[in-house]
């Protein structure tokens, strides 16, 4: 029987709904939440998200604002910016959009930005919360977001064996972290498998849930997954295609018609967990408002 379909475009919908509801109590005590993202450069896909962002805030009823950098912008010009979002208490929410140009240390440019601020999850302090599963930092959005994901597709996993493809600090890393967890949505036995991985298909075969995040187009096959296994493709991957008007198409990091013949549950790609980032930043961006009325917690930097 052919997998069933998780929807994410559906269930970030719910996400950013509730997201919309919050926001509304918060202008009700006359706060705003705001989110601010910063793009240096012109990447055409940069552009796109950062765009999707500022529109989805806007939607949610938040302020969304982007603040445009020239390429060629030096480092300590965008930590001066980044200093004055900190600063601005309109701010909640603080995005730079990653990548940064090879002549900005994108580690710095994280660690300058408050932790309390920091909706993307990047930042030491929040990465150090998460492992140690303090409910108080930001958890990465992408991670979090295949988390309720699996909680919203009815996914148990508790016990199950989670294999995770990639060990990037923005996905990888922070979604063992998520899983590993004790409690609901988590209690997995996790692998973290990467580029050096003897055997990948050995790992991947054990999986009852299966997260692909390596930005290798259509790479993990059938072969590759256990009848019945929960397919999470989190890749995002740009491949040519002639009969598209833009010239290409975005394909996951799994072979879906395949894979969705073998798996119970797939996400599709578009339209699985890209929508999700974007509806748990803005959930994080939600929350680092709330916080801001509540006061800093003790020992939050
Ligand atoms: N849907 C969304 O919202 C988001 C999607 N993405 C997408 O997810 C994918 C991963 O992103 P990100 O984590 O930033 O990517 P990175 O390039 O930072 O990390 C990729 C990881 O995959 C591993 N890897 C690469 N090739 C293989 C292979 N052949 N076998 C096993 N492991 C391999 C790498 O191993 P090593 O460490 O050894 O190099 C690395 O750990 C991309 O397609 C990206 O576009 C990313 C963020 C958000
Ligand atoms: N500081 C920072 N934070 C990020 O969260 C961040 C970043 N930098 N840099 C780039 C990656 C990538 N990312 C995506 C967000 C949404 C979709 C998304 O909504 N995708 C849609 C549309 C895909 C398309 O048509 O291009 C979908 O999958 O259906 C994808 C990818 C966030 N990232």
């Amino acid at each position: 029987m052919p997998a069933e379909r998780i929807d994410g475009v559906a269930i970030a919908a719910k996400v950013r709904a509730k997201v919309a509801q919050d926001a509304e109590a918060l202008k009700a005590k006359g706060v705003t939440p705001g989110l601010t993202v910063v793009l240096v450069g012109d990447d055409p896909a940069s552009a796109f998200y950062v765009g999707a962002k500022e529109k989805a805030c806007k939607e949610a009823g938040m302020n969304g604002e982007t603040i445009r950098l020239p390429a060629s912008t030096p480092e300590a010009e965008l930590l001066a910016v980044i200093d004055k979002l900190n600063a601005d208490p309109a701010v909640h929410g603080i995005l730079v959009q990653m990548p940064v140009p090879k002549h900005i240390d994108a580690q710095k440019v994280i660690r300058r930005i408050d932790p309390m601020k920091d909706v993307d999850g990047f930042h030491p302090v929040n990465a150090g919360k998460v492992l140690i599963g303090d409910a108080d930092g930001f958890a990465p959005c992408t991670p979090a977001g295949v988390q309720v994901m699996l909680q919203e597709a009815g996914v148990e996993t508790s016990g199950k064996e989670a294999v995770i493809l990639g060990r990037s600090t923005i996905v990888g890393k922070p979604m063992a972290a998520l899983l590993i967890q004790s409690g609901k949505g988590a209690d997995c036995t996790v692998t973290i498998c990467h580029s050096r991985t003897k055997n990948l298909a050995e790992h991947t075969r054990r999986a009852d849930i299966l997260i692909a995040a390596i930005g290798k187009p259509e790479m993990v096959t059938a072969d590759m997954v256990k009848p019945g296994a929960v397919v999470i493709d989190v890749g995002i991957n740009r491949v040519d295609d002639a009969s598209q008007k833009r010239g290409y198409r975005i394909v996951g990091d799994v072979k879906f018609d395949e894979v969705a013949a073998r798996a119970s549950k797939i996400t599709p790609v578009p339209g699985g967990v890209g929508p999700m980032t974007i509806a748990m930043l803005l959930a994080n961006t939600v929350r680092a408002a709330q916080l801001s009325l509540a006061g800093t917690p003790e020992g939050a930097r």
